[in-house]
């Protein structure tokens, strides 16, 4: 039965905001993969001849999906910023617009950086195990000391929109100086605004008190913080990342913290996530480890759903979205 809808859209996930569907809603039909975690044979089977698709989940979006839905479909878009999970190349070989939602998260993100990062240096996780094994012993005047972001150097791996908003967060806490390393150095302004100097990457691990990766998983960021970089970063060095967990060698964190290399580090993503509850990095004193709940607000997930449909409903008719990831 006709609906008298110009197009149908699938949206991959039960849980997306109902502003990402009620927008939808008006001009599509609608179908929906409500298993959870997802069922890739409903997903296959529910995409079949879509002409648009809200890709809500970080599920494998790949050659097998796109086989599946056809050679009517015309818009895709996640509901994330990073898209490590999205096969980008046989997206584009197929010429399907795809968009994502950065730049909506980043204040979300950078606000949970700016924790991770104080719970890190100041040692929360630490603290809270002291406590829950009767080891409160606060009568030392040198018990639990942790690191001054006051006047400290951060030093940015990855400096767009998010690695900004943290660093613009920072500047309240009287930092001396914003280092970062990109490929591209950021507008002059920016640079002034932040107090922020491009540099290359072994300054950037040298020079820096605290380290944020707020980069994008790529081929060329993969695994390059490993044991070789945290030889480089200063003993008090915190490390956080918000970026993607592939980013760091993750045994080779877990030996720089626990033999002391560096001082501490504040994870929201991990290799691989889930994390498992018996990972030898939950062992450890020096490390606030989050399950990936950087953009995790209500606000912000109900934009990200607002802003993917927008791009589906744009990628339908043939507009430019209003953020693609290509
Ligand atoms: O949207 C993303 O890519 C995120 O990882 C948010 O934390």
């Amino acid at each position: 039965m006709s609906t008298g809808k110009a197009y149908k859209v699938l949206i991959t996930h039960p849980e997306v905001p109902q502003e990402g569907i009620d927008l939808l809603k008006e001009n599509c039909e609608l179908i929906q993969v409500q298993s959870l975690p997802t069922n890739r044979a409903e997903l296959l089977q529910k995409i079949r001849g879509v002409d648009g698709v809200l890709w809500g989940g970080h599920e494998a979006l790949n050659a097998e999906v796109l086989d599946a839905a056809g050679p009517q479909l015309k818009s895709i878009s996640t509901m994330s910023a990073g898209i490590d999970y999205v096969d980008v190349p046989e997206v584009k070989k197929r010429k399907i617009p795809l968009g994502h939602t950065p730049t909506v998260l980043n204040t979300a993100v950078a606000d949970l950086a700016v924790g991770l990062l104080i719970a890190a240096g100041r040692r929360f996780h630490e603290g809270r195990r002291k406590i829950e094994t009767d080891n409160w012993e606060n009568y030392h005047l040198n018990w639990m000391l942790g690191q001054d972001i006051r006047d400290s150097i951060v030093g940015f791996y990855g400096f767009g929109g998010i690695g900004q908003a943290i660093a613009k967060r920072l500047s309240g806490f009287d930092i001396d100086q914003v280092l970062y390393t990109t490929r591209r150095r950021v507008h002059k302004e920016i640079e002034q605004e932040l107090n922020a100097k491009k540099v290359d990457f072994d300054t950037l691990l040298a020079q820096s008190d605290f380290v944020v990766i707020a980069s994008p998983l790529t081929a060329d960021t993969q695994g390059v913080f490993n044991t070789t970089a945290f030889n480089k970063m200063k003993e008090t060095a915190v490390l956080v990342n918000i970026g993607r967990g592939k980013i760091v060698n993750q045994d080779d964190l877990y030996e720089a913290l626990k033999s002391n290399k560096i001082f501490a580090a504040g994870l929201d993503v991990t290799d691989p996530e889930p994390l498992s509850a018996k990972d030898k990095l939950l062992s450890l004193d020096n490390v606030v480890v989050l399950p990936h709940i950087g953009s995790a607000t209500k606000r912000t997930r109900a934009e990200m759903a607002t802003i993917a449909a927008h791009n589906v409903l744009r990628g339908l008719v043939g507009e430019p979205m209003l953020s693609p990831a290509y």
